[in-house]
């Protein structure tokens, strides 16, 4: 088991030699990071491609974790889409985001990562939250119906790490980003986020000249 409390609890930034296991790399949130951490200058990521690694099969992410054992963590793999994937495809988003959060998490901790940092996402909020939202929302109200599924999951998430924190004193914390966008977006018209559909769909009718513009609901959002 990890035993966190021998060692001194190092500075992520102490260290550009650490070594970090950057999950979910070569995704839009993942490929942002990594290129943040070459840029600070950090030597040492630890990189597996969805086909070299499937995070949703606990043995083999153990074996990673046993092999290579990194210093530090950040989860950014997961089984992410707009309102439209979500809503199609709830068993995906709720089984598939568990898989992989409670295997890095438990195999992090079981093999001494120093600290993890997990991502959930804005809709674990209730739908009807304050805004700006406050973090004391959560699990306040109900949720937006269209991704509770996946909502569940990062709220589970989020709570696995609180759950560590306060059983063996581990070091994880959970960073809840709301829409993103920018390179290595998925832009798939039908099961991207709002903002990568918009900006595609744009586009396409400036290159065709076309009359008008599709922007799925009522606008009221
Ligand atoms: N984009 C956004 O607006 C927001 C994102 N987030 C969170 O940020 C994180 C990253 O999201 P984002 O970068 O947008 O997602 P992407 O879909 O761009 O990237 C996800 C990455 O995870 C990998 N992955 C998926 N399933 C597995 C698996 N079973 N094993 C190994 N790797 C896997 C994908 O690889 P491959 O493509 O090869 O399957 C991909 O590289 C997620 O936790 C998401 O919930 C939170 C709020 C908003
Ligand atoms: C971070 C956040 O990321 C996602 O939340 P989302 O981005 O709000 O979801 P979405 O992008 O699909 O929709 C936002 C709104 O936009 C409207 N909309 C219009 N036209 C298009 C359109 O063409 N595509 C999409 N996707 N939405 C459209 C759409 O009808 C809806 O009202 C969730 O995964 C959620 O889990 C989450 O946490």
């Amino acid at each position: 088991m990890g035993d966190p409390s021998n060692g001194s609890a190092l500075s992520f930034f102490s260290d550009k030699s650490a070594k970090i296991f950057v999950a979910g790399h070569r995704g839009l949130v993942g490929s942002a990071i990594v290129r943040k951490l070459h840029h600070l200058g950090f030597t040492n990521l630890v990189l597996r491609t969805h086909l070299e690694l499937d995070l949703t099969r606990q043995n083999d992410v153990e074996s990673f974790f046993a092999t290579e054992k990194p210093r530090f963590v950040i989860l950014a793999a997961a089984k992410v889409g707009g309102i439209h994937a979500n809503n199609t495809y709830p068993a995906d988003f709720i089984s598939i985001n568990l898989q992989i959060q409670t295997n890095v998490i438990d195999s992090s901790y079981r093999h001494g990562v120093s600290k993890l940092l997990f991502l959930g996402s804005s809709c674990i909020y209730p739908k009807f939250a304050p805004q700006p939202i406050p973090e004391d929302a959560l699990l306040t109200g109900p949720l937006e119906p269209t991704n509770e599924w996946y909502a569940v999951a990062k709220i589970a998430g989020i709570k696995m790490c609180q759950a560590y924190r306060i059983q063996y004193n581990w070091d994880a914390i959970s960073g809840m980003p709301t829409n993103l966008y920018g390179p290595n977006d998925n832009f798939h018209p039908e099961n991207s986020h709002v903002l990568p559909a918009l900006m595609r769909r744009f586009h396409e009718a400036k290159v065709k000249g076309a009359k008008e513009v599709v922007v799925w609901g009522l606008g009221v959002p």
